[in-house]
């Protein structure tokens, strides 16, 4: 995918003052285009920060300028089959709806009305310049996410419930259930619905006495392409985020700081997610919050685009640099686009029982090159053929493998890859390689719609073969692949491989790298179960786990990825003097000035930092099992989770039954912890607990060295909270609760003491 990360700064408004304007844009020399975005130290008038961005616009920039040079070029893609977003972000008052929505005057109009009148332009010339052959449908919907929850604007407000509507999976996609999706066939049609849709975002909000600019509005844009038999669906994606100003410093009121929790924790795990793609992890935790997740962001195809919105002015000063560090981060996002596939709608593919027929994108695969399938699946086959000797194939189930068609070449992999060209002539060509932007053994390496009708008639897919694995032989691949991965791509970089070997196994890897895809997906699903289990809405916990893991990565020396956890945790702790300081101490030791965030690091450093990050995910994963916190114990769960498509009815009805009987014990759990006065033995336990004696937790039933220790640790930070009472758990509910500990965990710790009367 490709994300580019653009700022606008705004003009000055009546009453507001030249002489209090701080921000300026720049450019790094002169006759070069406006890169550069300049605001004074906040510390020190004299220190000027510099931003570095993909093309800053500053006050003089109209809106056509904003939409010529970044939305226009990416409609045809949007036809092509890539899907496109666009985000505005930046604190209240800077613009986002002005680029956005805009005005109603002709010149005025934003991003969003102009997007619609080019697809509809472009909609109409396919359907004339195919006689008809083509037909074109543009479908709405636009909803908004308003403290986690989500509501559908082109319903009216009564209709709204309290919990919001629901997510849930299908297809390896998010939907949100109940949603409305409308078909617009002309600008007016869009415009009526559009205008329709914002009233009762604005009526909603004043019911609820907030403001509309407190929740993120998502219009989503589905363009459905048919010719014959063939469907080509694609999205654009507008989204005018929520400010992202510190709330907490501004407002205090209850109502506005759950709604502060619910914002920051999403705009954070927005810059998470574009963090993550920039280093070029796999995982990308976009589960972690319901816009990232409905976005499918980092797993979506195609290309983002986003738009900070800055104003110049000095009373934002430090609002304005926050928004700077987490979008001048964006930057370093690289590019890699794949379009949507054409389905079918006849005839149904009776290939993958995981996919299904009515399956209309692609499934989500990893962004492998075929050096890396190549490199990490000989050693996932190495294991499958070790297990296979074994001689275990009881409980075997079947992997699909994507058959690549014959008309296809195979991807040349004793080339080094050339640097990729750069996208407009203002851009720099990119010298660095660039170890996560491959070209994949699948139909993503297939040339685009318009030479790929010239090339090869379009035909249903064959009947595919299939490779049988057991589970445990997944198992391991799964283990290893996280372990090579990063190496692997390293490795690609300098090693050619075997040609004639990865053309051979071209199948069998894409097949074995969706499956390792699949079951990565479903680890990251329970983590966030786990996580929501935990009462994973509340940005303190959030912070608290950042600030664990912060200090594993300074216990494990690496003071780089210490500072970025704390960095990432500030947000939750906004002024926090010792995180302050923390951050200050580590950023000097590091030799990093207060002006730029951190820089990338070398591809080699970064595959190392990122395997020690896995593995001591996985070491908690691995702990954690021993508590079985996958579940929350409902059957949902246990249908849902895609792992049990493949598992054996034995095998998913022990599932059910264990989670059955969690769900019994959550139940139980519940009842024990009456209204009244704890139990002798949970006031045993929570005096233990508050004591933060080391020695005392750590003899707790099922509480290790590590898991007692974060214990400690996370009370002590919360003691350093400062709130009254802050360092102290008052009920099982609440111990529960913290970060690392879990429902399970507990019950167990009160269950194995023994108290005297
Ligand atoms: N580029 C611009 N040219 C002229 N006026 C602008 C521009 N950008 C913003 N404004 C004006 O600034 C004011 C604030 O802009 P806007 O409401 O779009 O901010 P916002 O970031 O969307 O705020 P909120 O988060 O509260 O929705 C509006 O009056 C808008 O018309």
């Amino acid at each position: 995918m490709s994300v580019r990360v653009v700022a606008r700064i705004r003009p000055l408004l009546e009453k507001e003052l030249d002489r209090d304007v701080i921000v300026r844009a720049d450019r790094v020399a002169e006759g070069a285009p406006l890169t550069l975005v300049k605001i004074p130290s906040p510390k020190n008038e004299t220190e000027e920060f510099s931003f570095a961005f993909n093309r800053v616009y500053d006050q003089s920039a109209s809106q056509e300028d904003i939409f010529t040079a970044e939305v226009a070029p990416h409609i045809k893609s949007l036809f092509q089959g890539l899907d496109v977003t666009i985000f505005a972000y930046g604190v209240t008052g800077t613009g986002k709806t002005h680029t956005m929505r805009g005005g109603l005057k002709l010149a005025d109009r934003g991003v969003i009305p102009r997007l619609l009148s080019n697809v509809f332009r472009r909609a109409k010339k396919i359907m004339k310049d195919t006689e008809g052959a083509t037909s074109v449908t543009v479908a709405l919907s636009y909803y908004e996410i308003y403290n986690d929850k989500v509501y559908d604007l082109l319903e009216p407000p009564e209709k709204r419930t309290p919990t919001g509507l629901p997510l849930r999976e299908k297809d390896g996609k998010t939907i949100v259930v109940g949603l409305s999706e409308r078909l617009c066939q002309d600008l007016k049609d869009f415009e009526r619905l559009y205008i329709e849709a914002n009233n009762n975002r604005v009526t909603a909000a004043t019911k609820l006495n907030a403001h509309s600019s407190r929740s993120h509005a998502i219009l989503r844009v589905k363009v459905t392409q048919t010719t014959g038999d063939a469907v080509r669906e694609s999205m654009a994606s507008a989204i005018d985020l929520a400010g992202s100003e510190d709330n907490r410093r501004t407002d205090n009121g209850k109502e506005r700081l759950i709604e502060s929790a619910a914002i920051n924790k999403s705009l954070f795990v927005l810059s998470q997610c574009i963090d993550a793609i920039s280093r070029g992890d796999k995982r990308i935790p976009y589960r972690e919050s319901k816009m990232t997740r409905i976005l499918s962001l980092g797993q979506n195809n195609g290309i983002t685009i986003m738009i900070l919105n800055l104003a110049p002015m000095r009373s934002y000063h430090l609002d304005t640099l926050s928004s700077l560090n987490v979008s001048s981060r964006a930057k370093r996002i690289e590019v890699r686009e794949i379009e949507n596939e054409i389905v079918y709608k006849q005839p149904p593919r009776t290939n993958s029982g995981l996919g299904g027929a009515e399956m209309q994108r692609q499934p989500l695969r990893p962004i492998n090159s075929v050096h890396n399938s190549h490199v990490g699946t000989a050693l996932a086959l190495k294991a499958a053929e070790k297990a296979a000797a074994k001689d275990k194939p009881v409980k075997a189930f079947a992997v699909y493998a994507d058959k690549k068609p014959a008309s296809v070449p195979a991807p040349n992999t004793s080339q080094p890859r050339q640097p990729l060209q750069p996208k407009r002539p203002s851009e720099p060509v990119e010298t660095q390689p660039r170890p996560s932007k491959l070209a994949r053994p699948t139909q993503r390496s297939l040339p685009r719609p318009a030479q790929q009708a010239q090339q090869q008639p379009l035909k249903p897919q064959p009947q595919q073969p299939t490779i049988t694995l057991t589970p445990d032989q997944i198992e391991a691949m799964v283990e290893k692949k996280v372990a090579e991965i990063l190496a692997s791509r390293v490795a690609a970089t300098t090693t050619a491989p075997d040609t004639e070997t990865t053309t051979t196994n071209a199948t069998q890897a894409a097949a074995i790298s969706e499956e390792v895809q699949r079951r990565l997906e479903a680890l990251e699903q329970r983590i966030e179960r786990e996580v929501q289990a935990r009462g994973g809405n509340d940005g303190r916990s959030e912070g608290l786990r950042l600030l664990l893991q912060a200090r594993h990565a300074k216990e494990r020396g690496d003071e780089e990825a210490a500072l970025r956890f704390y960095e990432s945790a500030l947000p939750f702790f906004p002024g926090q003097p010792k995180l302050l300081g923390k951050i200050e101490r580590l950023r000097a030791k590091l030799g990093i000035s207060d002006s730029c965030a951190l820089a990338p690091r070398s591809p080699a450093k970064e595959a190392k930092a990122a395997a020690a990050r896995r593995a001591a995910k996985r070491g908690e994963e691995e702990g954690d099992d021993n508590n079985d916190p996958d579940y929350d114990g409902t059957e949902a769960d246990v249908e849902d989770d895609a792992d049990d498509a493949m598992l054996s009815p034995s095998k998913r009805k022990k599932k059910l039954n264990r989670a059955r009987s969690k769900a019994r014990l959550s139940q139980a759990e519940d009842e024990d912890e009456p209204a009244g006065p704890p139990s002798p033995r949970t006031q045993t336990l929570l005096d233990i607990v508050n004591s933060r004696d080391l020695a005392r937790i750590r003899s707790l039933h099922g509480f290790g060295a590590k898991r007692a220790q974060d214990l400690v640790d996370i009370l002590a930070l919360r003691a350093e909270g400062g709130d009254e009472g802050a360092g102290r758990v008052g009920s099982l509910k609440e111990l529960k609760a913290l970060p690392g500990i879990g429902g399970r965990t507990v019950e167990r710790a009160r269950e194995g003491l023994v108290v005297t009367c």
